[in-house]
């Protein structure tokens, strides 16, 4: 008698971290190399094949520091095929440091439909002397395989953690606990149960950008030049001069809730270029009332990011460049994060 498999597919795309990553002993946690590939972690969860059918790509293996453009659209294109080629879920490995850009970009630029997105990275390297990773993505599979995790956007699964991609931040810089954000967190595991705290539902704010026009023929995406600022005492406004003339858009990290010195406020609203007024705190918004003279829109050029930090302010700012958008209808996409 022939039996039919009916395990839901899942596609992997892995693209590094720590996750993939062996270190040189048991206790090292840096100076790792990039050396497991998505079969090595796969197989090191070899109950995952009662859950699901599993193929995987292997995009690149890389420190999520060296993500760049050509490798952002190397997932978002690894994405988009899994989604054609109707897998029931995708899971994305990647490392933690820009786990939370890539999963920003990722929730504006891709209509997932009911196919669950999930993206998974570890805190230890596989040589660990207890490494998180293999715990981490047999919970991402199991999320990615969970029917109730479709319509809620970008996921992801780190330490019994399940979050937002969209309102994702790595709150420490060491620990198992790195994404400790209040924000966002849509539930948790019990063994291999996942336990969602509310029904499907979209984060506030998400956009849905189709740049497949903006791709070239040789399959390349050229996003609009963004700086971030930081702003800090004794700020000397001459860096901004020279910043501007190669720029297309700034972002920069207020003190406060859009707090700058005047002499800075003045040097910024000057610009031709849009600059979006976000924050150096973690948590909290910027109101476009807080913004300078927003009252008599003297400062055409500024926005206000609500409650997005500088990272996903840079990215939805490049993204609204690269639609050629006016300054007026940046500002409505940033108004949406908070509804202001
Ligand atoms: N835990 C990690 O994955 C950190 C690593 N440096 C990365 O982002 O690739």
């Amino acid at each position: 008698m022939s039996s039919v498999n009916t395990l839901p597919r899942i596609k992997i795309l892995a693209t590094g971290g720590t996750i993939a990553a062996k270190g040189s002993s048991m206790t090292r946690a840096i100076d790792y190399k990039f050396e497991v590939g998505a079969q090595e972690m796969l197989a090191a969860i070899p109950d995952i094949s009662q859950l699901a059918t599993i193929d995987y790509e292997q995009v690149c293996n890389v420190d999520s520091k060296d993500i760049n453009q050509d490798i952002l659209l190397a997932i978002y294109s690894g994405i988009k095929g899994a989604l054609n080629d109707g897998y029931d879920g995708i899971v994305v490995t990647h490392g933690t440091d820009t786990l939370a850009e890539t999963t920003y970009f990722i929730e504006n630029t891709i209509d997932e439909g009911d196919t669950p997105i999930v993206f998974v990275g570890s805190l230890r390297p596989s040589t660990s002397s207890s490494p998180d990773g293999p715990m981490n993505l047999y919970e991402a599979i199991c999320v990615a395989v969970d029917p109730n995790s479709k319509g809620r956007g970008v996921l992801v699964a780190i330490n019994d953690q399940i979050s937002t991609g969209y309102n994702l931040m790595k709150t420490s810089a060491n620990g198992l606990g790195a994404f400790g954000m209040k924000n966002g967190i849509l539930g948790t595991f019990v063994n291999n149960k996942v336990c969602y705290y509310f029904k499907p539902t979209k984060p506030v704010g998400c956009q849905n950008f189709d740049i497949s026009n903006e791709i070239s023929s040789k399959g390349k995406l050229d996003l609009p030049i963004v700086y971030i600022i930081y702003g800090h005492q004794c700020f000397d406004t001459a860096m901004i001069d020279h910043l501007a003339k190669h720029v297309d858009g700034f972002v920069i990290a207020t003190m406060g809730s859009g707090t700058l010195p005047k002499e800075l406020n003045t040097k910024l609203a000057n610009l031709s270029v849009p600059v979006v007024y976000s924050k150096k705190a973690a948590e909290g918004l910027i109101p476009s009332t807080n913004l300078p003279a927003v009252e008599s829109r003297k400062f055409s050029n500024v926005i206000a990011s609500g409650f997005l930090n500088p990272e996903k302010s840079r990215i939805l700012l490049q993204l609204c460049l690269l639609k050629n958008e006016s300054v007026n209808s940046i500002r409505e996409k940033f108004s949406e994060v908070y509804g202001g």
